[in-house]
């Protein structure tokens, strides 16, 4: 098997999908899940990206259905702005589309800028706007996590596999949940899903960002990783690419593989 025949089967990558057979199963796993766990539904940061409005519209349809077989279960979602969000209204666009049964605002602007000045008093440096980003990352999986376990609710992640490749998430931050519907899913697969679940274009059209820099404010994603999500997406769906951008996604898979793992012990042998 070549590298690239094992980084799709290591991911669950399926080149082609029927979009409502992954619905289905996605939202059988959420609701498998929640029982088996004990767990009284899911918590998901909602914003209006495409990512977290589908994670978002799946866990409140299994939300619904467990409801409906007698299993009370809840669908939380929570903005988590830093200040004021550029795209706001695409933000409120997505909880209208995805109707979730409870949905917070938690602003981490206080909580980021009071870590940020300790930081410099502690460090005598300011911290940069890069790290400051991967700050917000990790403060709304905080957040994410302190909702849950008031709650008794499991936190949803929206990794998937054009994410997980090129390790495009912070590491314990948006990286850190309890389950991850979307698993295997490449970005247009995502994008296929939404469209079938009848969301706006919109919501589905939407240019990717992490939106996690101060100087760079809703930077696109491609941008950042300097790659496009269809090469990555035909990487993974088993096409052939260029053979720059093939080395240069298999160097960034090679490279986030601890971000993959659990932290290394001295009992793994992954890392040799
Ligand atoms: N080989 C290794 N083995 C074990 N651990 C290793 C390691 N190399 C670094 N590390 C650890 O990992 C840390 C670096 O990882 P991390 O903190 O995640 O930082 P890093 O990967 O540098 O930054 C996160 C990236 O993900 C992007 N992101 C974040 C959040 C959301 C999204 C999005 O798609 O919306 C994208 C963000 O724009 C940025 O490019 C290091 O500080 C170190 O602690
Ligand atoms: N401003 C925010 N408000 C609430 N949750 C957020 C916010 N920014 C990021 N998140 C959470 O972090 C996750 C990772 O961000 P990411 O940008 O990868 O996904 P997305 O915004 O849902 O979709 P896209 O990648 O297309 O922008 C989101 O899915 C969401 O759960
Ligand atoms: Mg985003």
């Amino acid at each position: 098997m070549n590298t690239q025949e094992q980084t799709m089967k290591d991911l669950h990558v399926k080149p082609v999908i029927d979009p409502q057979a992954e619905i289905r199963s996605r939202i059988d796993f959420l609701k498998a899940y929640c029982k088996k766990a004990g767990a009284k539904g899911y918590v998901l940061g909602i914003s209006g990206g495409q990512d977290s409005t589908l994670a978002g519209r799946l866990c409140q349809l299994a939300a619904e259905e467990l409801r409906a077989e007698g299993y009370e279960a809840f669908f939380y979602a929570v903005r988590l702005p830093f200040g004021i969000q550029k795209d706001e209204d695409d933000a409120q666009e997505a909880l209208t589309f995805i109707q979730p049964d409870q949905s917070f605002t938690f602003n981490i602007e206080n909580s980021v800028n009071a870590f940020t000045g300790t930081y410099l008093e502690s460090t005598g440096a300011e911290i940069p706007d890069y790290h400051k980003g991967n700050v917000k990352a990790r403060m709304r999986m905080i957040a994410q996590y302190a909702i849950a376990g008031e709650r008794q609710c499991l936190v949803v992640g929206t990794d998937h596999a054009a994410e997980a490749i090129t390790g495009f998430f912070t590491k314990f931050g948006d990286g850190g949940a309890d389950v991850i519907p979307l698993t295997g899913l490449t970005k247009g697969q995502g994008r296929e899903l939404l469209k079938a679940l009848a969301a706006k274009e919109r919501l589905y059209l939407k240019v990717p960002t992490a939106d996690l820099l101060d100087n760079k404010p809703q930077q696109a994603d491609e941008t950042e990783l300097g790659m496009k999500y269809e090469v990555i997406d035909d990487y993974l769906a088993g096409k052939k690419v260029d053979p720059d951008e093939k080395a240069r996604i298999e160097e960034r898979y090679q490279n986030s593989r601890h971000k993959r793992e659990l932290p290394v012990t001295p009992f793994d042998e992954w890392w040799k």
